[in-house]
Protein backbone atom coordinates (compact mmCIF):
# COMPACT_ATOMS: atom_id res chain seq x y z
CA UNK A 1 0.00 0.00 0.00
CA UNK A 2 1.45 3.39 -0.51
CA UNK A 3 2.27 4.29 2.66
CA UNK A 4 0.14 8.08 2.49
CA UNK A 5 -3.17 5.89 2.05
CA UNK A 6 -1.68 4.42 5.18
CA UNK A 7 -1.18 8.08 7.32
CA UNK A 8 -4.98 9.17 5.73
CA UNK A 9 -6.00 5.78 7.01
CA UNK A 10 -4.42 6.22 10.43
CA UNK A 11 -5.22 10.63 10.68
CA UNK A 12 -9.25 9.19 10.12
CA UNK A 13 -8.94 6.84 13.10
CA UNK A 14 -7.13 9.18 15.29
CA UNK A 15 -9.98 10.19 18.43
CA UNK A 16 -8.61 14.23 17.55
CA UNK A 17 -7.04 15.71 14.63
CA UNK A 18 -4.82 18.93 14.10
CA UNK A 19 -6.59 20.40 11.09
CA UNK A 20 -5.78 24.15 9.69
CA UNK A 21 -8.40 25.38 7.88
CA UNK A 22 -7.78 28.02 4.71
CA UNK A 23 -10.64 30.89 3.40
CA UNK A 24 -9.89 33.24 1.48
CA UNK A 25 -13.25 35.12 0.36
CA UNK A 26 -14.85 37.15 -2.08
CA UNK A 27 -13.90 40.41 -0.31
CA UNK A 28 -9.86 39.85 -1.27
CA UNK A 29 -8.85 41.05 2.30
CA UNK A 30 -6.64 38.49 2.92
CA UNK A 31 -5.95 34.79 3.90
CA UNK A 32 -7.99 33.55 7.08
CA UNK A 33 -5.77 30.69 8.46
CA UNK A 34 -7.64 28.73 11.46
CA UNK A 35 -5.65 25.86 13.34
CA UNK A 36 -8.62 23.74 15.05
CA UNK A 37 -8.19 20.62 17.22
CA UNK A 38 -11.17 18.93 16.00
CA UNK A 39 -12.71 15.58 17.88
CA UNK A 40 -15.81 13.79 17.18
CA UNK A 41 -17.72 14.15 13.65
CA UNK A 42 -21.78 15.21 12.73
CA UNK A 43 -23.39 16.66 15.36
CA UNK A 44 -20.67 15.11 18.34
CA UNK A 45 -18.27 17.98 16.67
CA UNK A 46 -16.33 19.02 19.18
CA UNK A 47 -13.45 22.19 17.68
CA UNK A 48 -11.40 23.93 19.54
CA UNK A 49 -10.04 27.33 17.88
CA UNK A 50 -6.00 26.61 18.63
CA UNK A 51 -4.51 30.27 16.49
CA UNK A 52 -5.96 32.15 13.94
CA UNK A 53 -4.20 34.29 11.86
CA UNK A 54 -5.82 36.65 8.88
CA UNK A 55 -2.55 37.47 6.49
CA UNK A 56 -3.52 40.23 4.69
CA UNK A 57 -3.06 40.38 1.13
CA UNK A 58 -1.06 43.30 -0.56
CA UNK A 59 -2.25 45.27 -3.31
CA UNK A 60 -0.15 43.57 -5.98
CA UNK A 61 -1.55 40.19 -5.69
CA UNK A 62 -4.94 41.53 -5.28
CA UNK A 63 -4.42 43.20 -8.41
CA UNK A 64 -3.57 40.01 -10.27
CA UNK A 65 -7.06 38.44 -8.56
CA UNK A 66 -9.14 41.05 -9.61
CA UNK A 67 -7.93 40.56 -13.63
CA UNK A 68 -10.41 37.71 -13.40
CA UNK A 69 -12.32 37.80 -10.37
CA UNK A 70 -15.56 37.48 -11.20
CA UNK A 71 -15.43 38.83 -14.69
CA UNK A 72 -17.01 36.65 -17.43
CA UNK A 73 -14.03 37.65 -19.94
CA UNK A 74 -10.62 36.88 -18.77
CA UNK A 75 -7.17 36.19 -20.15
CA UNK A 76 -7.03 32.74 -19.49
CA UNK A 77 -3.41 32.51 -19.33
CA UNK A 78 -3.85 34.75 -16.01
CA UNK A 79 -6.36 32.13 -15.07
CA UNK A 80 -4.10 29.19 -15.77
CA UNK A 81 -0.98 30.93 -14.22
CA UNK A 82 -2.94 31.84 -10.64
CA UNK A 83 -3.86 28.69 -10.02
CA UNK A 84 -0.50 27.13 -9.19
CA UNK A 85 0.59 30.83 -7.85
CA UNK A 86 -2.03 31.02 -5.17
CA UNK A 87 -1.62 27.13 -4.04
CA UNK A 88 2.32 27.94 -3.33
CA UNK A 89 1.60 31.18 -2.26
CA UNK A 90 -1.22 29.91 0.45
CA UNK A 91 0.95 26.78 1.36
CA UNK A 92 4.23 29.19 1.77
CA UNK A 93 1.54 31.21 4.49
CA UNK A 94 0.73 28.10 6.98
CA UNK A 95 4.38 27.84 7.37
CA UNK A 96 4.58 31.49 8.06
CA UNK A 97 1.82 31.23 10.16
CA UNK A 98 3.51 28.22 11.63
CA UNK A 99 6.61 29.39 12.33
CA UNK A 100 5.13 32.24 14.13
CA UNK A 101 3.26 30.31 16.27
CA UNK A 102 5.99 27.99 16.68
CA UNK A 103 4.61 24.79 15.76
CA UNK A 104 6.08 22.08 13.77
CA UNK A 105 4.05 21.41 10.05
CA UNK A 106 4.95 17.67 11.14
CA UNK A 107 2.01 18.06 13.94
CA UNK A 108 -0.72 19.25 11.47
CA UNK A 109 -2.65 15.90 10.42
CA UNK A 110 -4.55 18.01 7.51
CA UNK A 111 -4.46 21.44 5.58
CA UNK A 112 -8.20 22.06 4.35
CA UNK A 113 -8.46 24.50 2.07
CA UNK A 114 -11.14 26.84 0.23
CA UNK A 115 -8.84 28.33 -2.53
CA UNK A 116 -9.76 31.78 -4.18
CA UNK A 117 -13.30 31.46 -5.77
CA UNK A 118 -13.09 33.62 -8.82
CA UNK A 119 -16.35 32.66 -10.66
CA UNK A 120 -19.73 31.94 -9.14
CA UNK A 121 -22.51 31.03 -11.66
CA UNK A 122 -25.50 29.14 -10.39
CA UNK A 123 -28.14 28.31 -12.46
CA UNK A 124 -30.53 30.91 -11.65
CA UNK A 125 -27.66 33.08 -12.71
CA UNK A 126 -26.12 31.49 -15.62
CA UNK A 127 -29.85 30.97 -17.10
CA UNK A 128 -28.54 28.22 -19.55
CA UNK A 129 -30.40 24.83 -19.59
CA UNK A 130 -28.44 22.13 -20.38
CA UNK A 131 -25.58 24.10 -17.77
CA UNK A 132 -25.85 23.01 -14.34
CA UNK A 133 -24.61 25.48 -11.27
CA UNK A 134 -21.22 25.89 -11.78
CA UNK A 135 -18.54 27.45 -9.49
CA UNK A 136 -15.18 27.83 -9.94
CA UNK A 137 -12.36 28.19 -6.66
CA UNK A 138 -8.63 28.37 -7.90
CA UNK A 139 -5.36 27.41 -5.81
CA UNK A 140 -4.18 23.97 -6.25
CA UNK A 141 -4.23 21.85 -3.06
CA UNK A 142 -0.91 19.61 -4.71
CA UNK A 143 0.87 22.44 -4.17
CA UNK A 144 -0.02 23.49 -0.93
CA UNK A 145 0.39 19.66 -0.06
CA UNK A 146 4.02 19.98 -1.52
CA UNK A 147 4.99 23.04 -0.25
CA UNK A 148 3.89 22.26 3.30
CA UNK A 149 4.57 18.59 3.29
CA UNK A 150 0.99 18.07 5.22
CA UNK A 151 -1.87 16.41 3.56
CA UNK A 152 -4.44 18.57 2.16
CA UNK A 153 -8.25 18.46 1.56
CA UNK A 154 -8.93 20.85 -1.05
CA UNK A 155 -11.97 22.54 -4.00
CA UNK A 156 -15.00 21.33 -1.43
CA UNK A 157 -17.54 23.11 -3.45
CA UNK A 158 -17.44 20.52 -6.10
CA UNK A 159 -18.99 17.59 -4.40
CA UNK A 160 -22.05 20.02 -3.69
CA UNK A 161 -22.65 21.10 -7.12
CA UNK A 162 -22.61 17.05 -8.10
CA UNK A 163 -24.78 16.43 -5.72
CA UNK A 164 -28.26 19.10 -6.66
CA UNK A 165 -26.62 21.93 -5.18
CA UNK A 166 -25.06 25.08 -5.72
CA UNK A 167 -21.54 25.10 -4.58
CA UNK A 168 -22.53 26.93 -1.54
CA UNK A 169 -23.07 27.90 1.14
CA UNK A 170 -21.52 25.27 2.77
CA UNK A 171 -21.86 26.79 6.45
CA UNK A 172 -25.13 24.52 6.69
CA UNK A 173 -22.77 21.74 7.56
CA UNK A 174 -20.19 23.75 9.91
CA UNK A 175 -23.14 25.91 11.53
CA UNK A 176 -25.69 22.18 12.25
CA UNK A 177 -22.23 20.57 13.66
CA UNK A 178 -21.12 23.48 15.67
CA UNK A 179 -23.46 25.99 17.05
CA UNK A 180 -27.01 23.40 16.76
CA UNK A 181 -28.55 24.09 20.56
CA UNK A 182 -31.68 22.19 21.76
CA UNK A 183 -34.09 25.06 23.08
CA UNK A 184 -32.87 28.09 21.00
CA UNK A 185 -33.62 29.25 17.52
CA UNK A 186 -30.62 30.22 16.13
CA UNK A 187 -29.68 32.55 13.35
CA UNK A 188 -25.63 32.50 12.29
CA UNK A 189 -25.62 35.38 10.32
CA UNK A 190 -22.32 35.71 8.47
CA UNK A 191 -21.36 39.24 6.21
CA UNK A 192 -18.76 38.63 4.40
CA UNK A 193 -18.17 40.20 0.95
CA UNK A 194 -21.56 38.56 0.29
CA UNK A 195 -23.97 37.73 3.23
CA UNK A 196 -25.50 34.33 4.34
CA UNK A 197 -27.40 33.03 7.12
CA UNK A 198 -28.01 29.78 8.90
CA UNK A 199 -31.00 28.89 10.59
CA UNK A 200 -30.79 26.60 13.23
CA UNK A 201 -34.35 25.71 14.75
CA UNK A 202 -34.21 25.22 18.50
CA UNK A 203 -35.76 21.60 18.03
CA UNK A 204 -32.59 20.60 16.39
CA UNK A 205 -34.26 19.02 13.48
CA UNK A 206 -31.69 18.90 10.79
CA UNK A 207 -33.95 18.50 7.93
CA UNK A 208 -35.06 22.39 8.96
CA UNK A 209 -31.63 23.31 8.62
CA UNK A 210 -30.45 25.62 5.58
CA UNK A 211 -27.84 28.31 4.60
CA UNK A 212 -28.92 30.94 2.42
CA UNK A 213 -27.17 33.81 0.75
CA UNK A 214 -29.15 36.75 1.56
CA UNK A 215 -27.47 39.25 -1.13
CA UNK A 216 -24.26 42.04 -0.73
CA UNK A 217 -22.52 42.51 2.63
CA UNK A 218 -19.36 44.62 2.39
CA UNK A 219 -18.96 43.71 -1.54
CA UNK A 220 -20.42 46.90 -2.74
CA UNK A 221 -19.81 49.08 0.34
CA UNK A 222 -15.49 47.91 -0.60
CA UNK A 223 -16.19 48.35 -3.98
CA UNK A 224 -17.14 52.35 -3.38
CA UNK A 225 -14.44 52.65 -0.56
CA UNK A 226 -12.19 52.12 -2.97
CA UNK A 227 -13.66 54.80 -5.99
CA UNK A 228 -14.41 57.41 -3.51
CA UNK A 229 -11.99 56.93 -0.39
CA UNK A 230 -9.13 55.50 -2.15
CA UNK A 231 -9.55 52.92 0.96
CA UNK A 232 -9.76 48.79 0.67
CA UNK A 233 -13.08 49.75 3.53
CA UNK A 234 -15.27 52.26 4.86
CA UNK A 235 -13.84 51.60 8.45
CA UNK A 236 -16.75 51.58 11.07
CA UNK A 237 -18.88 53.48 8.29
CA UNK A 238 -17.66 56.47 8.86
CA UNK A 239 -18.08 57.60 5.64
CA UNK A 240 -21.47 55.95 5.74
CA UNK A 241 -22.85 58.02 8.26
CA UNK A 242 -22.10 61.27 7.29
CA UNK A 243 -25.28 60.63 4.34
CA UNK A 244 -28.58 59.84 3.68
CA UNK A 245 -30.48 57.10 2.42
CA UNK A 246 -31.89 57.81 -1.14
CA UNK A 247 -35.30 55.64 -1.12
CA UNK A 248 -35.39 55.98 -4.82
CA UNK A 249 -31.97 54.29 -5.27
CA UNK A 250 -32.68 51.96 -2.56
CA UNK A 251 -36.19 50.45 -4.25
CA UNK A 252 -34.40 50.12 -7.62
CA UNK A 253 -31.29 48.32 -5.92
CA UNK A 254 -33.94 45.74 -4.22
CA UNK A 255 -35.40 44.97 -7.78
CA UNK A 256 -34.02 41.77 -8.38
CA UNK A 257 -35.07 38.25 -9.18
CA UNK A 258 -32.25 37.02 -6.64
CA UNK A 259 -34.68 38.77 -4.14
CA UNK A 260 -38.09 36.92 -4.92
CA UNK A 261 -35.82 33.69 -5.14
CA UNK A 262 -36.54 30.67 -2.39
CA UNK A 263 -34.12 29.22 0.07
CA UNK A 264 -31.24 28.19 -0.22
CA UNK A 265 -30.28 30.46 -2.85
CA UNK A 266 -26.48 32.40 -3.48
CA UNK A 267 -24.98 34.40 -5.54
CA UNK A 268 -21.74 36.81 -5.73
CA UNK A 269 -19.99 39.99 -6.90
CA UNK A 270 -20.77 38.82 -10.35
CA UNK A 271 -24.22 40.30 -9.86
CA UNK A 272 -23.44 42.45 -7.24
CA UNK A 273 -21.13 45.08 -8.41
CA UNK A 274 -20.48 48.45 -9.36
CA UNK A 275 -22.02 48.05 -13.05
CA UNK A 276 -25.18 46.87 -11.13
CA UNK A 277 -25.11 50.03 -8.63
CA UNK A 278 -24.47 52.17 -12.16
CA UNK A 279 -27.82 50.40 -13.38
CA UNK A 280 -29.74 50.99 -10.14
CA UNK A 281 -28.94 54.79 -10.29
CA UNK A 282 -29.73 55.31 -14.29
CA UNK A 283 -32.98 53.56 -13.67
CA UNK A 284 -34.24 55.99 -10.26
CA UNK A 285 -32.34 59.29 -11.55
CA UNK A 286 -29.60 59.41 -9.08
CA UNK A 287 -26.42 58.90 -10.58
CA UNK A 288 -25.73 62.51 -9.20
CA UNK A 289 -26.26 61.49 -5.73
CA UNK A 290 -23.51 62.71 -3.31
CA UNK A 291 -20.93 60.08 -2.90
CA UNK A 292 -21.98 59.74 1.21
CA UNK A 293 -25.32 59.72 0.18
CA UNK A 294 -24.84 56.56 -2.54
CA UNK A 295 -22.50 55.05 0.35
CA UNK A 296 -25.27 55.26 3.36
CA UNK A 297 -28.24 54.03 0.88
CA UNK A 298 -25.37 50.86 -0.01
CA UNK A 299 -25.33 50.21 4.27
CA UNK A 300 -29.17 50.35 4.08
CA UNK A 301 -29.35 48.22 0.94
CA UNK A 302 -27.12 45.21 2.55
CA UNK A 303 -29.31 45.92 5.91
CA UNK A 304 -32.68 45.50 4.37
CA UNK A 305 -31.86 42.43 2.02
CA UNK A 306 -30.33 40.91 5.26
CA UNK A 307 -33.61 41.80 7.75
CA UNK A 308 -36.30 40.69 5.02
CA UNK A 309 -34.47 37.41 4.21
CA UNK A 310 -34.01 36.59 8.13
CA UNK A 311 -37.71 37.83 8.54
CA UNK A 312 -38.79 35.02 6.31
CA UNK A 313 -37.47 32.45 8.48
CA UNK A 314 -38.40 34.04 11.91
CA UNK A 315 -42.44 34.10 13.80
CA UNK A 316 -43.23 37.23 15.16
CA UNK A 317 -44.20 34.88 18.81
CA UNK A 318 -40.60 33.23 18.91
CA UNK A 319 -37.11 34.70 20.20
CA UNK A 320 -34.26 34.41 18.15
CA UNK A 321 -30.76 34.58 19.02
CA UNK A 322 -28.78 35.90 15.39
CA UNK A 323 -25.18 35.35 15.89
CA UNK A 324 -23.20 37.69 13.60
CA UNK A 325 -19.40 36.36 12.55
CA UNK A 326 -17.39 38.23 8.89
CA UNK A 327 -15.79 41.50 8.51
CA UNK A 328 -19.68 43.14 8.56
CA UNK A 329 -20.11 42.80 11.99
CA UNK A 330 -17.20 45.34 12.80
CA UNK A 331 -19.51 48.22 10.72
CA UNK A 332 -21.72 50.07 13.33
CA UNK A 333 -23.34 51.12 10.44
CA UNK A 334 -24.37 47.94 9.13
CA UNK A 335 -25.24 46.26 12.75
CA UNK A 336 -27.02 49.53 13.90
CA UNK A 337 -29.50 49.18 10.93
CA UNK A 338 -29.39 45.48 11.39
CA UNK A 339 -30.59 46.41 15.11
CA UNK A 340 -33.18 48.90 14.29
CA UNK A 341 -34.99 46.19 11.17
CA UNK A 342 -35.31 43.40 14.03
CA UNK A 343 -36.37 44.15 17.03
CA UNK A 344 -37.82 40.41 17.96
CA UNK A 345 -34.02 39.26 17.87
CA UNK A 346 -31.50 39.52 20.27
CA UNK A 347 -28.13 40.15 18.90
CA UNK A 348 -24.56 38.67 19.48
CA UNK A 349 -21.62 37.23 17.82
CA UNK A 350 -19.86 33.59 17.72
CA UNK A 351 -17.39 34.44 19.73
CA UNK A 352 -19.82 34.26 22.33
CA UNK A 353 -19.82 30.39 20.77
CA UNK A 354 -16.66 30.12 21.09
CA UNK A 355 -15.37 30.69 17.37
CA UNK A 356 -13.73 34.02 17.06
CA UNK A 357 -16.18 35.28 13.92
CA UNK A 358 -13.17 36.62 11.75
CA UNK A 359 -12.27 32.86 11.96
CA UNK A 360 -15.83 31.16 11.74
CA UNK A 361 -15.30 30.55 8.06
CA UNK A 362 -11.67 28.95 7.80
CA UNK A 363 -12.82 26.49 10.83
CA UNK A 364 -15.71 25.73 8.35
CA UNK A 365 -13.22 23.93 6.09
CA UNK A 366 -11.44 22.16 8.74
CA UNK A 367 -14.79 20.68 9.86
CA UNK A 368 -15.68 19.86 6.42
CA UNK A 369 -12.75 17.53 6.10
CA UNK A 370 -12.80 16.84 9.56
CA UNK A 371 -16.52 15.07 8.29
CA UNK A 372 -15.16 13.52 5.32
CA UNK A 373 -12.12 11.69 7.12
CA UNK A 374 -14.13 10.79 10.38
CA UNK A 375 -18.21 11.55 9.72
CA UNK A 376 -20.77 11.57 6.61
CA UNK A 377 -23.25 10.06 8.21
CA UNK A 378 -25.54 12.81 9.09
CA UNK A 379 -28.51 13.14 6.96
CA UNK A 380 -29.61 16.72 6.28
CA UNK A 381 -33.08 15.15 4.67
CA UNK A 382 -33.53 14.86 0.68
CA UNK A 383 -33.52 18.02 -0.38
CA UNK A 384 -31.72 20.18 -2.86
CA UNK A 385 -29.35 22.39 -1.42
CA UNK A 386 -28.15 20.33 1.49
CA UNK A 387 -27.39 17.44 0.06
CA UNK A 388 -25.07 14.97 2.47
CA UNK A 389 -21.61 14.24 1.14
CA UNK A 390 -18.35 14.01 2.01
CA UNK A 391 -16.34 17.15 0.28
CA UNK A 392 -13.11 17.60 -0.39
CA UNK A 393 -10.92 16.60 -2.66
CA UNK A 394 -7.53 14.85 -1.35
CA UNK A 395 -3.60 15.98 -2.24
CA UNK A 396 -0.64 13.84 -1.03
CA UNK A 397 2.58 15.84 -0.23
CA UNK A 398 4.66 13.17 -2.61
N1 LIG B 1 -13.88 48.10 11.11
C1 LIG B 1 -14.58 47.80 9.99
N2 LIG B 1 -15.48 48.69 9.51
C2 LIG B 1 -16.19 48.43 8.39
N3 LIG B 1 -16.05 47.29 7.68
C3 LIG B 1 -15.18 46.38 8.11
C4 LIG B 1 -14.39 46.58 9.28
N4 LIG B 1 -13.61 45.47 9.46
C5 LIG B 1 -13.88 44.63 8.42
N5 LIG B 1 -14.82 45.17 7.60
C6 LIG B 1 -15.38 44.61 6.36
O1 LIG B 1 -15.20 43.23 6.33
C7 LIG B 1 -14.64 42.82 5.07
C8 LIG B 1 -13.91 41.52 5.23
O2 LIG B 1 -14.85 40.57 5.63
P1 LIG B 1 -14.63 39.01 5.52
O3 LIG B 1 -13.17 38.71 5.74
O4 LIG B 1 -15.62 38.36 6.39
O5 LIG B 1 -14.98 38.77 4.00
P2 LIG B 1 -14.77 37.49 3.09
O6 LIG B 1 -14.55 36.28 3.94
O7 LIG B 1 -13.76 37.83 2.08
O8 LIG B 1 -16.19 37.42 2.35
P3 LIG B 1 -17.14 36.18 1.98
O9 LIG B 1 -17.67 35.63 3.26
O10 LIG B 1 -18.19 36.82 1.15
O11 LIG B 1 -16.31 35.23 1.20
C9 LIG B 1 -13.79 44.01 4.67
O12 LIG B 1 -13.55 44.02 3.29
C10 LIG B 1 -14.69 45.17 5.13
O13 LIG B 1 -15.67 45.44 4.20
C1 LIG C 1 -18.97 30.66 -4.14
C2 LIG C 1 -18.44 31.24 -2.87
O1 LIG C 1 -17.25 31.29 -2.65
N1 LIG C 1 -19.35 31.66 -2.00
C3 LIG C 1 -18.99 32.18 -0.69
C4 LIG C 1 -19.21 33.68 -0.63
O2 LIG C 1 -18.87 34.17 0.67
C5 LIG C 1 -20.05 34.18 1.45
C6 LIG C 1 -21.08 33.56 0.57
O3 LIG C 1 -20.60 33.94 -0.71
C7 LIG C 1 -21.10 32.03 0.68
O4 LIG C 1 -22.08 31.53 -0.22
C8 LIG C 1 -19.78 31.37 0.32
O5 LIG C 1 -18.90 31.08 1.38
C9 LIG C 1 -19.25 30.48 2.59
C10 LIG C 1 -18.01 30.12 3.34
C11 LIG C 1 -20.14 29.24 2.49
O6 LIG C 1 -20.05 28.48 1.53
O7 LIG C 1 -20.90 29.01 3.43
Amino acid sequence: MNSQIQHLYDIARKPERRIIGLMSGTSLDGLDVALCRISGSGPDTNVTLEQFATVPFDEELKAEIRTIFAKSTINFEQLCLLNPYIGRLHGQLILDCLQNWQIEPSSIDIVASHGQTVYHAPKSQHRRDKFPNATLQIGDGDHIAAITGILTFSDFRQKHVAHGGEGAPLAVYGDYFMFSEAGENRILLNMGGIANFTYLPANGDASNVFTTDTGPGNTLLDAYARKFLNKPYDEDGAFASLGQVNPDLLQALKTNHFFDAAFPKTTGPEVFNVAYVEQAQALSKTTNLHPANLMATLVQFSADTIAEAIEQVTKEDETYRIYMSGGGMHNPELTGRLRQLLPNCIFGLTDELGINGDAKEAVLFAVLANESLAGGNTSFGDRQGVPTVSMGKVSFPK
